[in-house]
């Protein structure tokens, strides 16, 4: 499985020039980030490389052929959208008649029904609430039901938009560590659309990032993260522990190598420095 998206313009039926000028691909097995403030566009690249929008002047090519030539069944057994909201994806009465709901409709026996529920809801730890009601679980554990739902079909790609809105600081963690296991354990490529910089560099291979509907950076967290003017300009900032590293060694001239970008690096930065410093 291979995306090539290469989107010249896309605008709402109201004008609203939502994207333009959006190229860059997602691999098989990769697990990247659409980094973007609010309204950049990341709902409406999600929905376009997913085919709910067609309307727009340029190409999505799912390996190698345009999403637009293919039937909407199609596109669905091989990629997946997780909405922001779990409330506009989940219908269903009880967790179980939600999630056996696709492969029901793909076809398969109510055995195999049963058996693609149970491992779905086992690998996003909601194996206790299959008969539960929907509307008495948690956003949480609703937001979990929902990659439940695709993985239950057995999606290759699954597009994910905003995961962990919503969501305590344990459950974001969580629904990192969740989606980690899905892409290194069960091989699923994701592409997450986010604005959770303290979260990203410790799980994404790669970012994109989004700015007033184009893309303007691209590459692994190191090289995407750049000063702090940079990211502000793009309506971002930079994580938490990399903007007190910056300003430790721009602004009182501490000696650091380097930004790290989350707490082990700079927990090894700072022991090097006083190591340094000793010696
Ligand atoms: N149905 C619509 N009709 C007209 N304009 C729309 C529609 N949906 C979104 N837009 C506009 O398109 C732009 C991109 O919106 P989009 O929802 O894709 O951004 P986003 O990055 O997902 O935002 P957020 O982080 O707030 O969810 C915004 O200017 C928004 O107002």
């Amino acid at each position: 499985m291979r995306f090539s998206v290469d989107l010249k313009t896309y605008a709402y039926p109201d004008g609203t020039v939502a994207l333009s000028d959006i190229r860059f691909q997602v691999a098989r097995g990769e697990f990247c980030g659409i980094l973007g403030s609010n309204g950049s566009g990341k709902t409406t690249l999600l929905k376009i490389m997913d085919g709910l929008i067609r309307e727009y002047d340029g190409s999505v090519l799912l390996d190698g052929r345009d999403v637009r030539s293919l039937q909407p069944k199609d596109i669905y057994r091989t990629v997946g959208l997780v909405f922001q909201n779990p409330d506009d994806q989940l219908f269903a009465h009880t967790v179980f008649e939600d999630v056996a709901f696709g492969p029901r409709n793909m076809g398969f026996a109510e055995a195999e029904v049963k058996a693609r529920v149970e491992r779905a809801l086992d690998a996003v730890d909601l194996a206790g609430v299959a008969a539960k009601q929907i509307h008495h679980l948690s956003y949480g554990q609703k937001k979990r039901a929902c990659i439940a739902g695709l993985l239950a079909m057995g999606h290759e790609v699954l597009l994910m938009d905003e995961p962990t809105a919503g969501l305590d600081p344990m459950g974001e963690y969580r629904m990192m560590e969740l989606l980690t296991r899905l892409n290194r354990q069960e091989g699923v490529t994701i592409v997450m659309a986010t604005h959770s910089v303290d979260l990203v560099p410790l799980f994404l291979h790669r970012l994109h990032i989004l700015s007033r509907g184009r893309i303007v950076r691209g590459g692994p967290p190191e090289e995407v993260f750049t000063a702090p003017a940079e990211m502000e300009s793009v309506k971002l900032r930079l994580p938490h522990i990399a903007e007190l590293i910056h300003r430790l060694k721009h602004e009182d001239g501490v000696p650091f190598r380097r930004t790290p970008l989350t707490i082990g690096e700079a927990r090894r930065d700072i022991m090097e420095l006083i190591e340094t410093t000793r010696s």
